[in-house]
Formats: C-alpha cells, sequence, structure tokens
C-alpha cells in the first residue's frame, strides 16, 4: 500500500469511556490505515472493542487521545454535515423507519447535500438510482420499511449509504440478522461495490467464515493486545487469527481454515490413504468421533478410501491381515471402534 494515501488514518489512537472520575481504556495504540477499493472486516471475540473502535472512527464517541483523520482532515475538525459527506454509517439497530418506503429511505441518503426538507436536484436523483441499481433494492422501493425481511432492510440500508456517497462506508455487524444466503449475498455485494465503486468499505462481523473469504483485510481485536491487521492468509499463517478465536474448546484449524470443536481424543493407530476427498471427510469424521491418528510403524487399521467400479464410495481396510470392504463412514466408525477394543 505504499505510496497510496489512505482515506482514513489513525495515529495512536486510545479508544474506550471516559466519566468523571474513571477512564476505561479498551485499546491503544491504534495506527490504522483504511483505503480507497478495500473491504475490511473487524473481527474480535463479544467485548473486544469492535463497536467502540466503529463508534470513535465513526465521530459517534470521542477518542481518549490520538487522532482520526478522515480524507486527510481531523475528524474533530468535522462539522456534522462535512462528516457526513465523507463518511456513512450502517447501524444493526433497527432504525425507526417502519412508516417510510425503501425509496423514502434511500433518499434520505441524500440529505447530507439537500437539507432535510430539501428536494432532490438531478444529481442527488442520479446517486439515489445508482445506489439502488447496485444494491438491486429497485422491486422494493414501495414497500414500507417494516413490511420487509431483515435481508431486504439491510440491501435498503446500505443503498441509503451509497446514496450518501462518501468515501467511506462503516457497517455495525450487518450479517447479524441474515440467513446464510442472504449474508454471503451481502459480503459479495460488499466486496463488489468496493471494488467497483473504490469506497473503502469497513464492517465489524462476527462471521469468521465469511470475513477470511471475502475480506482483502482483516482487522482483529483481542482484549488487553495490539490490534492486529493484515491480510487474512497471513494472519492464519502467523498464528493470530487462532490466538484471537481458539478458547473454550472450539480450535482453528489453520489446516482446513475452519473451526473444529476439541474433544477428548484417544489415539487409534492408522494408516489412511486414497481419494482426497474421501480421506478428508473421514478425517473429519475421526475429529468428530474423538478418534485421533497416530502414526506408528504398524498401523493396527490400513485404510484404502476408493471408488469401486460404479463410483461409489468404499473403504478398503486391511485388519489383522483380512481385507474388510465397507460401504460408509458410518460402517468403518462402526468397525474400527469395535475392533480397536479387542486388543
Ligand atoms: N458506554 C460504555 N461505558 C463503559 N464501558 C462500555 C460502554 N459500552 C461498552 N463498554 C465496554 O467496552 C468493552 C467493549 O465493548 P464493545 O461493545 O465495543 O465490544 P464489541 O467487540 O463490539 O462486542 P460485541 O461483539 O459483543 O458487540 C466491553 O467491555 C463493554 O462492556
Amino acid at each position: 500500500m505504499k505510496g497510496l494515501q489512505p482515506v482514513l488514518e489513525t495515529t495512536g489512537l486510545s479508544i474506550g469511556y471516559r466519566s468523571k472520575k474513571v477512564e476505561k481504556v479498551i485499546a491503544t495504540q491504534l495506527d490504522l490505515n483504511l483505503y480507497a477499493g478495500q473491504l475490511v472486516c473487524l473481527l474480535g471475540a463479544n467485548g473486544s472493542g469492535k463497536s467502540t473502535l466503529m463508534r470513535t472512527l465513526a465521530g459517534l464517541q470521542p477518542a481518549l487521545s490520538g487522532e482520526v483523520m478522515l480524507d486527510n482532515q481531523p475528524l474533530t475538525a468535522l462539522k456534522p454535515q462535512g462528516l457526513a459527506t465523507k463518511l456513512s454509517l450502517v447501524l444493526t439497530e433497527r432504525l425507526e423507519t417502519g412508516n417510510l418506503t425503501a425509496a423514502e429511505v434511500i433518499a434520505l441518503g441524500r440529505t447530507p447535500y439537500t437539507g432535510w426538507l430539501g428536494k432532490l436536484s438531478e444529481k442527488d436523483q442520479e446517486k439515489v438510482n445508482e445506489a439502488i441499481a447496485f444494491t438491486g433494492t429497485d422491486q422494493l422501493l414501495d414497500r414500507h420499511m417494516n413490511q420487509l425481511s431483515d435481508g431486504e432492510r439491510q440491501k435498503v440500508m446500505l443503498a441509503r449509504a451509497l446514496a450518501q456517497d462518501t468515501g467511506v462506508i462503516m457497517l455495525d455487524e450487518p450479517t447479524a440478522h441474515l440467513d446464510l444466503p442472504s449474508r454471503i449475498e451481502l459480503m459479495k455485494l460488499l466486496h463488489y461495490l468496493a471494488d467497483e465503486t473504490q469506497k473503502a468499505i469497513l464492517l465489524s462481523t462476527h462471521e469468521l467464515d465469511l470475513a477470511l473469504q471475502t475480506a482483502d483485510q482483516l482487522w482483529l481485536m483481542e482484549p488487553g493486545k495490539p490490534l492486529v491487521t493484515g491480510v487474512p492468509e497471513d494472519l492464519i499463517l502467523n498464528g493470530s487469527f487462532e490466538s484471537a478465536f481458539n478458547k473454550n474448546g472450539i480450535l482453528f484449524d489453520a489446516l482446513s481454515g475452519g473451526f473444529v470443536i476439541e474433544r477428548q481424543a484417544q489415539s487409534y493407530l492408522i494408516d489412511l490413504s486414497g481419494n482426497e476427498k474421501q480421506v478428508l471427510w473421514t478425517k473429519k469424521a475421526f475429529q468428530r468421533q474423538g478418534i485421533r491418528i497416530e502414526k506408528g510403524e504398524r498401523a493396527r487399521f490400513k485404510i484404502n478410501a476408493l471408488k469401486d467400479q460404479l463410483g461409489a464410495n468404499i473403504w478398503e481396510v486391511i485388519f489383522e491381515n483380512r481385507l474388510i470392504k465397507l460401504h460408509s463412514i458410518a460402517e468403518l466408525l462402526h468397525f474400527i471402534k469395535l475392533n480397536n477394543e479387542k486388543k
């Protein structure tokens, strides 16, 4: 990113809460950069400080110390209207927009340019139309907000933010109430938007899998530790991702890129080879059943996962010099458990 100017930059930023007597510091020494065209996912366990950071970057709460520069201007020097032309924020809380139609809500995005009662100019209407086209909300325009599903409402709120035409868009847990297909659709849309419109998009989320697959950059928050930034794969390889999320029997498996539930496992002398996909799912089944593969000089179970002539999955097991053919993972698990006990 050398040579590129960040749209949003923090220097020595400390965030937290200050009351008359006490100061509650949530994170310090934050030197963060947000660049045009990037989708950045802010990740962290509950209470790690994601909302506090978003609120501070959006000017909704003061920093404890340090500086936030937005478009080369200190955030603190921007008046609300000026700020609203540079940064838009989509919150998860359902706003009191129930009686408004989707079209009216999207048009509200132009408020910083028109004033509350302002009439939309041709340019305003153009921006609104663009926002509608990007988000595919044209079928929803006449509907009232309280008649929309969570996914539809979220798209309308995104269209409003797009109509606001700011360099930075921030979204606080935008996928929170959505089902899996809608979550994937929204993340894909955000990635496309960042790329296509060169906006900087920062969102907080608990969707680790989706963030790993779509974010250009991750910002990882962990209480008491410095915030770590980087591309997802680097953060996996250097162990930051594991460190932030491994807890209470849930482990991030850096080899598969997924989370596994840690179980009490028993070792079995197994030699497993064969068809890649079958081997992968056989290993997952072993993991789920607490069967830990232990490689040894002499495997007690020598398993070859393969397809038969008709293309069906089979597992050939050599056990005590006999060849046994099994036809499902269920049969394999049963066989191994039964025979491992017979010493
Ligand atoms: N108004 C407040 N005054 C004091 N402390 C607060 C306030 N709001 C939040 N906190 C504390 O700040 C810490 C960070 O909270 P924050 O809401 O930023 O975390 P988060 O990562 O967004 O959590 P979640 O994933 O649960 O939404 C928590 O310990 C929380 O209790």
